[in-house]
């Protein structure tokens, strides 16, 4: 059991019918394709998963991609390319802001097609291109990918969500078809060793948050996985940035100290400074997940 399962975070819950609402949308553009590309973030391939996204998906075509690939190092992309693997699993890396790994996003895509054209031609139908939908958490990169499948922008990187427009279809290939909005995925917030991940990397969408217990949460599951894998992170992560070292002591302690250390016994500053700092990657590439055994 993980150390941040303790937290009782103090998440404001969307409305039931918010989610409602959401997933409803969510399965109005799911209805309309035959390729998934479900994105998630790399440094929390499994706190971007959905428990309901096998059924959402059903026997449609999934595309894997974990996304933000420049923010976790290539031991730890390994890793999970081994792990994926072993579930039978293709992930697809990239980096939705330059553009590493979407062609292969592209063509993996456009293979389901082929899929796809055999079946129709099969019952005398005339081949059509594939047609695709981008979905995923809140700000884990959806809108960036689109606009670089696209090769231009369409869509509007980190516009809030939620506004009903009508659903266009965009060009990327003879081949391939994409809706031009990303599907959002509501946030399940029981699951709290999940939400506090989410919160963390602010892949959460609306919803409120006590800064120092998700900071205090952070340096919890670094220092974890600082005893458990010292090999897949960066060496003394806050100790470098901030002369203080966090492996001593609990989250909550560890603010205490930053904040008298740094800002003047200001804990508030110093978890926000903390949450901020590892966002912008400034502490070097840290995964907050590793596969489990
Ligand atoms: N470092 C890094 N930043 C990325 C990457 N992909 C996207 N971003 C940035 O992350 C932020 C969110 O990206 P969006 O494309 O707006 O994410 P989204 O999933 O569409 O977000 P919502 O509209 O909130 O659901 C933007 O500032 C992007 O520039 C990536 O691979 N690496």
């Amino acid at each position: 059991m993980s150390i941040t399962q303790n937290y009782k975070l103090n998440l404001i819950q969307w409305y039931p019918g918010h989610i409602a609402k959401a997933e409803k949308k969510l399965q109005e553009q799911l209805k309309r394709v035959d390729v998934v590309l479900e994105v998630r973030d790399a440094r929390i391939p499994l706190a971007t998963n959905h428990p309901q996204m096998n059924d959402w998906v059903g026997s449609k075509s999934r595309v894997l991609v974990i996304n933000r690939l420049d923010m976790i190092s290539p031991q730890v992309r390994s890793v999970w390319e081994n792990w994926f693997k072993s579930q039978e699993q293709v992930p697809y890396f990239t980096n939705a802001q330059h553009g590493q790994g979407i062609a292969a996003i592209a063509k993996a895509a456009q293979a389901a097609g082929i899929e796809l054209n055999k079946r129709r031609k099969d019952r005398g139908m005339l081949p059509r291109a594939v047609r695709a939908v981008v979905i995923g958490f809140p700000n884990v990169g959806k809108s960036a990918l689109i606009n670089r499948l696209l090769g231009k922008r369409v869509v509007e990187s980190a516009a809030r969500p939620g506004v009903t427009r009508q659903l266009r279809w965009v060009r990327i290939s003879e081949q391939l078809q994409l809706l031009d909005a990303p599907g959002v995925i509501p946030s399940r917030l029981e699951n709290q060793a999940a939400a506090v991940k989410l919160a963390i990397c602010d892949d959460i969408g609306e919803a409120s948050y006590d800064n120092q217990l998700v900071a205090a949460a952070f340096v919890d599951i670094l220092n974890e996985l600082q005893e458990t894998h010292p090999h897949l992170l960066p060496p003394h992560p806050l100790l470098s940035r901030y002369e203080v070292d966090s492996i001593i002591h609990t989250g909550e302690a560890y603010l205490q100290v930053l904040a008298e250390h740094r800002y003047k016994g200001d804990v508030e500053r110093a978890a926000r400074t903390l949450i901020t700092d590892f966002r912008k990657g400034l502490l070097g590439n840290i995964p907050l997940e590793i596969p489990p055994h």
